[in-house]
């Protein structure tokens, strides 16, 4: 029989055994995630290299797939020999005076004409509204438009009426008359319209609605239907909206009906779930390149004592009379920084949806016309924004995703001249927006793979992008309009590991003690301030505040701290804790490196950045001449006359 010594050391040895294996299945997962993205990747290039194009077929019907829409099938939709495109030619240079097509238009239109359901994913301000507004003018009945915002609706009303094509709408705002108009027009053998917008509520609670549809469908009038913004079908979209997820009953009670589904940022995931969600059984999806060569892209570390500062000397400066947007974070932010930049001198309006419509449009109209300089707004303000000459958009706080970013920022350069898209990347602004998605389903990932975007130092923006649309991506492509690709090698690789140890040994204890800890509290206390108690027991650290945030940050990134959210009645707290790889840290093998930005040298020894003899210009000119950014100190300017408008007062802080 065995001691009771021998019972012991077989405990420990049996504790040690299943320490050490788990610390292998942590290992294993990794390279097993790892395995799972190459894999991934290398069958997305292998399927580009097989010979189907940008122009794919969706799948995810659950029927066997047809063979993938072809590179000689999209040439065929290219041509100009179908028997309406005399007619397209002439309604396209007579009535919408545009005399070429871009990119992917002709054969959408045609794919459109041919009755093909089709996604087409174009980048914003590409001219997507004419792939269905062109097939509209040159059918004989009439084109259903479903669009997310009636004043998007109004926008393009307003287009279409100074260009002489009938169109109208019906949303909830419509008096008795119009929607009489409307209801009578949709079965009239004449079609009085070429083109009726709706929202998707209105499909979803109009009975009266939908019947006339049916009769105007068996009447051959009902021509096509087009999806503007479809990306709002899918949860996993960046604009879920849940009456979209009801329109499946426009193909399920029309299948004859061809339905053009639009949007300018949808990866192919979402574009499968709009699919199903819509109940198309079989389109073509066209992707026109994401990238807009115009643009630079540029990231900024947010320093927390000026930020408007250097935003308000870019504006002054390199921007000095140009167009711009900067986009803020929520509605008192939209009305604090307008303010600051009116006191610096600039005209500038905040704009968010707290305010009064006419408001709204008045800030619209004025920067349209240059009466001011600046829009400062939240996201409310972007569907329908077609102002052609944005020079600059700058985010003061960045975007919740990359496809947000890519939107707000694509609003620069509609007019294929060069622009600029500063986002200012901010340690404490990441735990703000954290908490804000914290409800949606994929909001952590998502806002993780924005904050990668902009911890980034020596990946090309670009590339970045495309990876995450999916999208095959040569570098040289970017032609240095971007800050990484302007400035490489301007980082240095670090071991990082004893660090790591460190302040996630530091979060174990304070867990270990019941102290929850916020990220900025992490950051303290590793400093070596704040609570004394914490700081005895453990090893502080010399680096910069700068340093300490991207190593956190870094380490949030990869798993090896994590969220920890708590909620009261009136907030919600982000506080970290140690995450699912923290216990990799355990293993004496284990090591971590990280890429750095190169700084300048600092007095002090023994810190990590790696002093270097010449620090190259950290200003990344935009595509233009560039001016000092050094925020102006001292005085400042006068208020100007771009006094805030008359807004509702700001109760809650709200982001839109
Ligand atoms: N082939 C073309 N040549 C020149 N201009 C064009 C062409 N096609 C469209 N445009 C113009 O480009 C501008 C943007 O078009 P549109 O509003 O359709 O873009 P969009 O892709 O729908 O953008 P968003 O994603 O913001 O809705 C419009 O002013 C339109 O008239």
């Amino acid at each position: 029989m065995a001691s009771i010594n021998d019972k012991e050391e077989a405990r420990e040895e049996l504790d040690s055994i299943d320490a050490e294996l788990e610390l292998l299945e942590l290992q294993i997962s990794e390279l097993l995630e790892k395995q799972a993205s190459l894999n991934s990747r290398k069958n997305k290039l292998l399927k580009i290299l097989d010979g189907s194009c940008d122009a794919s077929q969706a799948s995810g019907s659950g029927k066997p797939s047809k063979p993938a829409f072809s590179k000689k099938d999209l040439q065929h939709y290219e041509e100009s020999d179908f028997s309406w495109s005399k007619d397209v030619q002439e309604k396209l240079e007579n009535i919408f005076k545009i005399s070429k097509f871009r990119p992917l238009q002709r054969a959408a239109i045609n794919l459109s004409m041919s009755g093909r359901d089709l996604f087409l994913v174009m980048p914003t301000g590409r001219g997507k509204s004419l792939c269905y507004q062109l097939p509209a003018v040159c059918s004989k009945g009439f084109t259903l438009v479903i669009a997310p915002l009636v004043s998007l609706m109004e926008d393009q009303l307003m287009y279409l009426k100074s260009v002489g094509v009938s169109a109208v709408t019906l949303n909830a705002s419509s008096s008795k008359e119009d929607s009489k108009f409307v209801m009578a027009g949709m079965t009239d053998k004449n079609s009085p319209f070429k083109l009726l917008y709706v929202t998707p509520e209105k499909i979803a609670k109009s009975k009266l609605l939908m019947s006339k549809l049916e009769k105007a469908y068996n009447m051959g009038l009902l021509e096509r239907i087009a999806v503007d913004e479809v990306h709002c079908c899918s949860q996993w979209g960046h604009d879920f909206r849940p009456d979209y997820k009801l329109l499946g009953i426009l193909k399920r009670q029309f299948p004859k009906v061809p339905l053009v589904g639009l949007t300018a940022t949808a990866t192919s995931n979402i574009l499968k779930d709009c699919q199903k969600i819509l109940c198309v059984p079989d389109p073509v999806t066209l992707t026109a390149p994401f990238n807009r060569p115009n643009l630079y892209y540029e990231v900024r570390v947010k320093s927390s004592e000026d930020s408007n500062g250097e935003i308000a000397a870019l504006i002054k400066g390199r921007y000095k009379d140009q167009s711009g947007i900067v986009y803020v974070f929520s509605q008192k932010d939209a009305e604090l920084v307008a303010i600051d930049l009116q006191q610096r001198g600039i005209l500038a309006q905040p704009y968010h949806a707290n305010m009064e419509p006419s408001d709204k449009s008045r800030v619209h109209r004025h920067w349209s016309t240059k009466k001011i300089q600046v829009v400062v707004a939240t996201v409310a303000f972007g569907m329908g924004i077609d102002k052609a000459d944005v020079r600059f958009v700058i985010h003061h706080t960045i975007s919740k995703s990359i496809e947000n970013y890519y939107q707000e920022s694509g609003r620069a350069g509609r007019d294929d001249h060069p622009a600029d898209c500063i986002v200012f990347y901010g340690f404490s602004d990441i735990f703000r927006i954290s908490t804000m998605v914290v409800m949606e389903n994929t909001g952590q990932q998502k806002l993780q793979n924005m904050v990668a975007y902009c911890q980034n130092v020596d990946r090309c923006r670009r590339a970045m992008m495309a990876v995450h649309f999916d999208e095959v991506w040569d570098d040289e492509e970017c032609h240095q309009m971007c800050d990484v690709c302007r400035h490489g090698n301007d980082y240095v690789t670090m071991d990082i590991t004893k660090h790591a140890r460190d302040v996630v040994k530091l979060v174990e204890l304070a867990s270990s003690v019941d102290e929850k800890m916020t990220p900025l509290k992490v950051c303290d206390t590793w400093m070596g301030k704040g609570n004394a108690k914490l700081r005895k027991m453990i090893q502080t650290t010399i680096l910069s505040r700068q340093e300490v945030e991207s190593i956190i940050v870094h380490l949030l990134l990869n798993g090896y701290f994590s969220e920890d959210f708590s909620f009261t009645p009136y907030t919600t707290y982000f506080y970290l804790k140690a995450g699912r790889k923290a216990a990799l840290l355990k293993s004496e093998n284990h090591s971590i490196t990280m890429k750095m930005k190169r700084k300048v040298p600092t007095p002090s020894p023994g810190r990590l950045s790696v002093a270097v003899s010449s620090v190259k210009d950290s200003e990344g000119s935009g595509a233009k001449s560039s001016a000092k950014v050094k925020p102006k100190e001292g005085k400042r300017p006068a208020e100007n006359s771009g006094k805030s408008p008359v807004t509702k007062k700001v109760k809650k802080d709200t982001v839109l």
